[in-house]
């Protein structure tokens, strides 16, 4: 074992929102804001965590719109990538959301998380290292929080959408980060705090799948594939 992984891995790729920043609290509330907006003004019971964790936390973006509204039984038109941000279909939903995230990010900034620092200082000597988000505003998140010298290989939003890949639960994203590493899944390791993110790192057949809790769902992340969960990556030094 090495910083807490199997012997044979020679690659981490890591989640962005929740793993290594603590963007996913205002990724939540951005969502929160967004959905209450929709549900509030008919009467219709407001977004909670729950709903964040199950259906839309570490999916696409608009993959979250449409499946938190599945969840609920509610239909509203596709509409397209480009609908303005008040009209009521997934894309408008979804645009609205982040207008907000980016506002929030502007306002707030963007930190790493201390432990998520030290760990990569030390898996940079050791390990071939990636980061595979669903978020396409992760070039701008990484860097706000120095993160980007780390970074061998990304792949983000933007990525997911221009070579169509499936975003997570499908292992596409994490597949497509370990081809760009050059190494085979069942090398690298993947590290996730999204129950859909440790799902696609088992469906990936990937080596070795860090859950990482940063909101009280251990049980749910070992169910959904993580095969060791932490509280801080720092616990795997
Ligand atoms: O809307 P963005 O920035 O492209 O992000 C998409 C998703 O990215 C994931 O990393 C977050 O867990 C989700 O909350 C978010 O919805």
């Amino acid at each position: 074992m090495k910083l807490g992984l199997p012997d044979g891995i020679t690659a981490c790729l890591f989640d962005l929102d929740g793993v290594l920043t603590s963007t996913a609290v205002l990724h939540r509330r951005a969502w929160r804001r967004t959905f209450d907006d929709y549900l509030l003004p008919r009467g219709l019971p407001p977004f909670t965590e729950a709903d964040y964790l199950n259906h839309v936390d570490g999916r696409p973006r608009y993959d979250g719109v449409r499946a938190f509204l599945a969840s609920r039984g509610i239909t509203v038109p596709e509409g397209t990538p480009g609908d303005p941000p008040e009209l009521d279909t997934v894309h408008g939903i979804g645009n609205r959301k982040n207008a907000l995230i980016d506002t929030i990010i502007r306002e707030e900034g963007v930190t790493p998380y201390p432990g998520t620092v030290r760990y990569l200082e030390a898996a940079r000597e050791l390990f071939k290292i990636g980061v595979v988000t669903s978020s396409a505003n992760a070039t701008r998140v990484l860097d706000a929080a120095r993160l980007l010298p780390y970074v061998q290989a990304q792949v983000d939003g933007l990525v997911i959408v221009r070579d169509g890949l499936r975003g997570k639960p499908a292992p596409d994203s994490f597949l497509a980060g370990a081809r760009l590493l050059g190494v085979e899944p069942a090398r690298a390791a993947v590290f996730e705090d999204a129950l859909s993110g440790v799902a696609a790192g088992r469906a990936g057949g990937f080596g070795y799948v860090v859950g990482v809790d940063r909101a009280g769902q251990a049980e749910a992340l070992r169910g959904n594939g993580a095969d060791v969960v932490v509280e801080d990556l720092a616990e795997l030094l």
